[in-house]
């Protein structure tokens, strides 16, 4: 199994080199030369197995002989043996036909657990393996940091540096990336929003003296590996309601792309995916392009989905390149255009695009409502993320078609948007109770380049 740049330019990697890479060395993102495709009965086969046995089958094709089965088998069961709900990722029903995929139950509440409990272990075994040190850096909006450091804590081979927009996440956020107390974690908040910090990230990845120098790696959904583990849970809930014999659809709240990407790799592979809704919060770039074509970053507002902060959304290069016919120059000319303001998806590829993904927007008014609504007739406390999700959802329900709605946070890490919408306060579980009496480590950075490469050099040096 060979993975390719979206530009065209970088050399092919194996699996584990695209996972120790992060961004490929032309500035694009890895994806794979070729997705392998699963038979509809072994999708059947997959109906009630245990999460852990379904996510084995699903991504060991994509693994080539990275890791042996038996050595990939153990780091799933070790990845996930700390999540709080015996079924990983639960289902419930909201209304007919309308179904919450909960992912939420990971250790620190957000989606993201399932990539990042993944790729901590599989760091590990690579790293121990090869005796390599690795310096991670990542951007986030809030759950991608705290997912990392909480999956990295502690681990001899890695430094983890984790950017997040100074005063744009949410104090639980905040105080789940700033209060571990291990050395190898350094939480940065940066001066600017989340675009800023990635552009940084970028920029380091660039940097080919920085990068090297400090054997740079990534934890963003920029790493091929992130996506991979995201896939597992579509086949996992489509199977729960009747797929492969069955079409369903998702909604899933969209930032980065990296989630609903992974929803479009299931369907790659065979999974009878009718539609793949992007659901989008007031930072709508991704669901204006697909409505018109055009491309134009216009600046991010902070919104009570503060995870979906997003404008440059990164994942979406991956989608591109896919409805440009994989052509890494027409990506790389587009990626250029984006430098300089924006760009306009080609109506061939707007097509493409189009046959995958529908769309829509959820402000912040209809946010609240729908955790309100929803809270009030189902019982169901969503948080806000998830609520853009279900309101968007409820706009594109068919007839025939279950459509699944990914639950992508606990409503707990947002307590005061959850709390002002339903008039509920959600409590953190037992195991976090102590988060607000734990003291905070954090270094505040300019949005500046060489002040944070400076920064992440002597911290390794020390
Ligand atoms: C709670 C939550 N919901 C949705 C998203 C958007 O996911 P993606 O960036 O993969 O589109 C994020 C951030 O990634 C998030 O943290
Ligand atoms: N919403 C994310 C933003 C980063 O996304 P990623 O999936 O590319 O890591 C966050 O919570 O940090």
């Amino acid at each position: 199994m060979k993975y390719v740049s979206t530009r065209g330019q970088a050399p092919d990697l194996t699996f584990e080199e695209a996972m120790l890479t992060g961004l490929a060395r032309d500035g694009g993102l890895y994806v794979p030369a070729e997705v392998p495709v699963m038979a509809a009965n072994d999708i059947a086969a997959l109906a009630g197995l245990p999460y852990e046995e379904v996510a084995f089958r699903v991504m060991r094709p994509f693994i080539g002989d990275s890791f042996t089965d038996d050595e990939f088998r153990a780091i799933i069961a070790r990845a996930y043996e700390g999540f709080g709900h015996a079924a990983r990722a639960p289902l419930v029903q909201l209304g007919p036909g309308h179904f919450l995929l909960e992912l939420f139950h990971g250790p620190t509440l957000a989606f993201k657990d399932f990539a990042m409990q993944l790729i901590g272990q599989l760091f590990q075994a690579a790293l121990e393996r090869s005796g390599q040190r690795v310096t991670i850096v990542g951007a986030t909006s809030g759950d991608t940091g705290s997912a990392a450091i909480e999956a990295f804590r502690g681990l001899d081979a890695v430094d983890v540096f984790i950017l997040y927009p100074h005063g744009r996440v949410s104090e639980v956020q905040r105080r789940q990336m700033t209060t571990p107390a291990e050395s190898n974690v350094h939480a940065l908040a940066i001066d600017g929003h989340f675009d800023d910090a990635q552009a940084r990230v970028k920029d380091m990845f660039n940097d080919f003296d920085f990068r090297d120098g400090v054997r740079l790696a990534g934890v963003n959904s920029i790493n091929w590996a992130r996506v991979l583990a995201q896939v597992v849970y579509y086949f996992a809930s489509a199977v729960e309601l009747g797929a492969p014999h069955r079409k369903v659809s998702f909604t899933v709240p969209t930032g980065n792309f990296g989630d609903i990407f992974a929803g479009y790799i299931a369907r790659k592979m065979g999974l009878p995916i009718d539609r793949l809704v992007v659901a989008t919060n007031q930072n709508d770039i991704l669901h204006r392009c697909l409505s018109t074509s055009e491309y134009m970053p216009d600046g991010v507002i902070p919104s009570i989905s503060p995870s979906m902060d997003i404008q440059v959304s990164s994942n979406f290069e991956r989608a591109l390149f896919d409805a440009y016919g994989r052509d890494g120059k027409a990506v790389a000319q587009l990626m250029d255009e984006l430098k300089s303001g924006g760009f306009r998806v080609s109506q061939g590829a707007l097509q493409a695009l189009r046959e995958h993904f529908d769309s829509g927007r959820c402000d912040e008014d209809e946010t609240r409502a729908t955790i309100k609504r929803l809270q009030a007739t189902t019982g169901e406390l969503l948080c806000p993320h998830s609520a853009v999700g279900v309101k968007v959802a409820e706009e594109n329900l068919k007839p025939g078609v279950p459509m699944i709605t990914l639950a992508t946070a606990h409503p707990a890490k947002f307590p005061a948007a959850v709390e002002e919408a339903a008039g509920i306060h959600p409590p953190l579980p037992p195991r976090m109770a102590d988060l607000y009496d734990r003291d905070e480590r954090v270094t505040r950075v300019p949005n500046d380049l060489a002040a944070i490469e400076t920064l992440i050099r002597e911290r390794i040096a020390k």
